[in-house]
């Protein structure tokens, strides 16, 4: 398995230091009884996985040992570095405790029914955001990932797939399409998980970091991610036997080691994340092209829709932003007005 990357020591000392401080006021509120002789000293963790109230943990040399979380652990996903100890004795096939979770550099949350919003996967450097081309090529849905890897802070990648059903004049126009979004700065690979086209460029972008790929149903995530680490499947196999947890765990989010290093979170789940917990503040932020514009309209709660005295507007109208993404910016608002997901 290849080695995952270690904390600092004044990462560790950190959340080391948070730690105690929530142990103790969990101890000063009587919320939990703290047994330290049971558990070895703490050490810093990555976690693989999480199973309702227990969480895979691997340590600095790629082990991996389930634990229970404290009470002070309000939330945890994959993704997450952790302060953990190992317990002396073992109870009910978990071998250890998570203590405190370290600040998250990423987060990604889905809307949940019960509780609202809900993070799914922690800590993750590149979204790669998976589209196909046949029926048609979505660039609304493009720009729906786009904004929300602007929002939470993660470089996007677009990645085109199936070009293997592609004429090459088809492949051509894709081209150009996509050409217009390096000029503002996003990165494109065309690929086939099927015929293999595309792949190793795709790789270039995984070697270092963690990466997740997100996208509509069908637009070839699983098939993508299999073809990048053959393994894949077979590990998720091998999950939902250890848990015992039925078909909980094929909905679980994971992160796997690539062979030629960097990590993969695979998160069922996250197609469903989109863009309704936003305000109109960050979808409008959400769109880089705008940025140079910002404060120069004519009133200073502008919507950029159809306000007088608009920059943006302005902008669009002299061509110094693309018609089709101002097209899709005021689609964005629309369907968040409807106050439903934007991806239904
Ligand atoms: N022709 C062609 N078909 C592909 C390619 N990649 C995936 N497919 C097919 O597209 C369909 C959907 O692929 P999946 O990998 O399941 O798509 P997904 O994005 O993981 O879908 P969900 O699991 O629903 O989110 C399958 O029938 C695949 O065989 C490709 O590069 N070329
Ligand atoms: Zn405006």
């Amino acid at each position: 398995m290849t080695k995952k990357k270690h904390l600092t020591q004044r990462q560790q000392q950190r959340i080391a230091d948070n730690a105690s401080k929530k142990l103790r006021v969990g101890k000063n509120k009587g919320v939990e009884t703290v047994d330290d002789a049971s558990f070895s000293a703490a050490e810093a963790g990555l976690v693989i996985s999480r199973f309702g109230q227990h969480a895979d943990v691997e340590d600095a040399n790629g082990a991996v040992t389930r634990c229970n979380m404290r009470r002070s652990v309000a939330s945890l996903v994959t993704g997450d570095k952790v302060v953990w100890r190992r317990a002396l004795r073992q109870t009910g096939g978990v071998d250890g405790v998570i203590d405190a979770v370290e600040e998250r550099s990423s987060v990604l949350l889905r809307p949940d029914f019960y509780d609202g919003l809900k993070p799914v996967a922690a800590n993750i450097d590149l979204m790669i955001i998976v589209s196909a081309i046949l029926p048609v090529l979505s660039l609304n849905i493009i720009d729906r990932y786009l904004v929300a890897a602007e929002i939470t802070g993660i470089k996007p990648l677009l990645v085109i797939n199936k070009t293997d059903l592609l004429s090459a004049e088809q492949k051509h126009a894709v081209e150009q399409q996509l050409a217009q979004y390096e000029k503002l700065g996003y990165s494109f690979v065309m690929v086939s998980a099927k015929s293999g086209e595309g792949m190793p460029e795709l790789l270039n972008y995984l070697h270092s970091g963690t990466s997740i790929f997100v996208g509509q149903s069908g637009v070839g995530k699983s098939s993508l991610m299999n073809s990048l680490m053959p393994g894949l499947e077979a590990q998720t196999q091998e999950v939902s036997q250890n848990s015992g947890l039925g078909q909980h765990t094929t909905t679980v989010s994971r992160l796997y080691h690539l062979p030629e290093g960097g990590d993969l979170i695979d998160s069922p789940g996250i197609r469903e994340f989109a863009l309704w917990h936003l305000t109109a503040e960050e979808v409008t932020r959400g769109f880089v092209e705008f940025t140079p514009w910002l404060g120069r309209c004519k009133f200073r709660d502008c919507k950029h829709i159809s306000d007088p005295g608009c920059a943006i507007q302005h902008a669009v109208e002299s061509g110094e932003i693309l018609h089709e993404r101002y097209d899709s910016y005021l689609k964005i608002l629309a369907s968040m007005a409807q106050d439903k997901p934007s991806y239904l």
